[in-house]
Order: C-alpha cells, then structure tokens, then sequence
C-alpha cells in the first residue's frame, strides 16, 4: 500500500544554513526527502558543500546573495547562522521549516524516532490560545481538550504563526551558563505543546523552528550579525521579539514545544561569550523596549507592523549604540527586498531566484 504523502509536501520549503557538507541529512532522509531544500551556504563561497544524492535542492552562497540582491545584500549576515533568513525570503512556499546541520533525529521515551518536521506542520495546522491559557496545554491534541472555565467565547483559537521546537542533548544555553555547566545535556523530554501568552516575549531558538510564512514571513529577519557586527548568536533572538510583538498585534499564535530535536554539537562557550556579551547587557534594555512598544491600528500587515517597529528601533534604542541604528536600516532594507522578491500573489513554485 501507497505510503500518504507527507504532510504540505508541495507547501513547505526546509531552510538550512550551512558552512559544512549536508551528511546529517541522511538520518532525516526518511522524514526530509519529499520536501524541498533551500540551502544557504554561508562563509567562502568557492567552498563545495556536499549534499547527499537524492534530495531536490536550491542551494545560494553569498555570490548568489550578492548577485540577487545587490547593495541591498548588506542585510543579510555573513559568517553567522543568521543568514538563513535568506532562505525565507527566496522561497515561494507557504511554510518554512528551519533547523541547523548539528541537529539530528531525536528519540520520544519509547523510543520511537521523532518526526518533527512533522509535528512541526501539525502545530501550524492547529489553532493557537494565546487569549487565555489552557493548564492541559495544546487543547486540539489527541486526549486533550479545553479544561472547565476556559470562556466557549475563545475556543476557536486564532491562526498558529510559529511553532518552536525543543531539543535533547545540548540545550540552547547562553555563554555564560555553558561555561558554568559545560557537561550539562538535557534528557528531559516534556511531552507538551504550549502557546505562549498574548503579552508575554520568549528566546526564540532558530535551530528547530517552523513557521507560517504568508502570515508572518516579512517579520522572520534574523538581526545583523557575524562579520563586521559587534553581536552574534542574538539573531534568532531579535527575530523572536519582533514576531512576537506583531503577532500580538495581528492576533496570531505562537507555539513552545514538541517536537525535539537531538542537538549534538555545542559551540564553544568562549566564542560565544565574546560573540554574546554586549548583548547579555544590551537586552536588560532591549526587552523593556519591546515590552512597551504599540503598533498603530494602522498597522494592518505585517510588513507595515515591521517598519513601524524599525522606526520605533531607531528612535528609541540607537542610544544604546549605534549598532541599532544600522539594524534598524537593515530591518527596512529587509522587508524592501521581500517586497522585491515576493511581489503579491507570487507563485508557489520551487525556483532558483
Ligand atoms: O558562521 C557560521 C556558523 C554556523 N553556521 C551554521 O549555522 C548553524 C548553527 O551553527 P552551530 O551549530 O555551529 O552553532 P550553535 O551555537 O549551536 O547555533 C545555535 O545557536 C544560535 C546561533 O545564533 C542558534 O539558535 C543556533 O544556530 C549550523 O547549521 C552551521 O552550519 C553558519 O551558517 N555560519
Ligand atoms: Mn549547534
């Protein structure tokens, strides 16, 4: 009998950024396969990255970057993970599934392997509750529901934007607690799906992430990072507090969770420490900002929501460094090459831009 075609299997497009050959995908070839890759070389583009035989791929290294975008290149980082934004910005999918060539098939307490890519698409294709909060958490899961309170009113839910996914073995740490907890690995596997409350921000990880990307595509710009920049590893970090603030705003969800991932590598603590610092200081006043900042009712998509947002960056946290001052230019630069390379109602086709 005919296995069911994957879930979105023409709808979602696999973002990997890279510096290194692609073997970590044959253990994801069962469940990776019959989806489209796009792979963002990153470093020296006279390096051959492999990918192994049978995967249907688009792959662009910074020359392709350069070549598609021109001046307006200097938004997407180079020498940092961050360049995977690219990634989103060239595909034609719906959907976008994200996760770093460290990460691997992980194992459920039976021991099953994890598909989750997915349950990835099943927590975009459920609703999220980010009005009230459900204590059984996801209530549309299997065995599950809305417990006794919850208002009727609210059951529906709203669309799911983002759906975050965990990970086993190294946990995303920053430097500081990796060098504190060097032999520190997570084995606890939380059997849960939860969306995180209208109101509240959270550290979005960019290794194991999915997200709907007609809903909140333009707002996924992982911040300047890498190369020439005073900060790194705060790129997947910026863009969790923009999507969030705008989803917020939109009335969209955001899912924390299942599915795990094995994440096998842990960067060097010290490389991270120098790569983190000002940010570990600079976000004491960052989040403050974000917890504050009101969009206008003007503000109806989300690219009107994230220019609103880098002029709010400009005015109010240029003072921090001028380092903010360029973000902020950059963010504008970002949702203008979006438009550029997704003019309304572009296809759905794979395609090398
Ligand atoms: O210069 C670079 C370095 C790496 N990459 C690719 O990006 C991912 C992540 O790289 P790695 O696993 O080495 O680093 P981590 O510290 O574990 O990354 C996680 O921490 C955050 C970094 O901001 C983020 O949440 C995760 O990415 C791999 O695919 C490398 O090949 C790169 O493109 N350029
Ligand atoms: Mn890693």
């Amino acid at each position: 009998m005919a296995s069911p075609t994957p879930l979105l299997k023409d709808e979602l497009d696999i973002v990997i950024p890279t510096i290194r050959n692609l073997d970590f995908l044959e253990m994801w070839r069962p469940f990776f396969e019959p989806y489209h890759l796009i792979i963002v070389q990153d470093g020296d583009p006279a390096k051959t990255i492999k990918v192994p035989e049978g995967f249907d791929y688009e792959l662009y290294n910074r020359n392709d970057i350069n070549r598609i975008l021109g001046p307006k290149a200097n938004c997407i980082s180079f020498k940092d993970s961050a360049c995977r934004c690219f990634g989103y910005m060239v595909s034609k999918k719906k959907y976008i599934y994200t996760i770093d060539d460290d990460c691997f098939v992980a194992n459920d307490p039976s021991g099953k392997q994890i598909n989750a890519l997915e349950q990835h698409i099943k927590n975009l294709l459920c609703p999220s509750t980010p009005f009230f909060f459900n204590t059984l958490y996801e209530p549309y899961r299997e065995g599950a529901d809305f417990v006794r309170g919850y208002p009727f009113s609210l059951r529906e839910g709203v669309p799911t934007a983002v759906s975050h996914g965990l990970w086993l073995n190294i946990p995303d740490y920053d430097a500081p607690t990796q060098l504190v907890k060097p032999l520190e690995r997570n084995t606890r596997y939380v059997d849960a799906i939860l969306t995180i409350p209208k109101g509240t921000l959270f550290p979005m990880c960019g290794m194991n992430l999915a997200f709907d990307r007609e809903l909140i595509g333009p707002a996924m710009y992982f911040g300047l990072m890498g190369d020439g920049q005073p900060i790194g590893r705060y790129d997947d970090m910026w863009a969790g507090w923009c999507i969030k603030v705008i989803c917020d705003h939109l009335g969209l969800g955001v899912k924390t969770g299942l599915p795990y991932i094995f994440h096998s590598k842990a960067s060097n603590p010290f490389v991270n420490l120098r790569k983190e610092y000002k940010g570990i200081f600079w976000q004491e006043d960052i989040i403050p900002f974000f917890q504050n900042v009101v969009l206008s009712k003007e503000a109806t998509t989300v690219q009107k929501c994230y220019l609103e947002l880098a002029k709010e960056v400009k005015d109010k946290l240029s003072k921090i460094d001028p380092y903010f001052d360029k973000l902020a230019d950059a963010m504008v630069t970002w949702i203008e090459s979006w438009d550029e390379l997704n003019p309304a109602g572009a296809s759905a086709a794979n395609g090398k831009a």
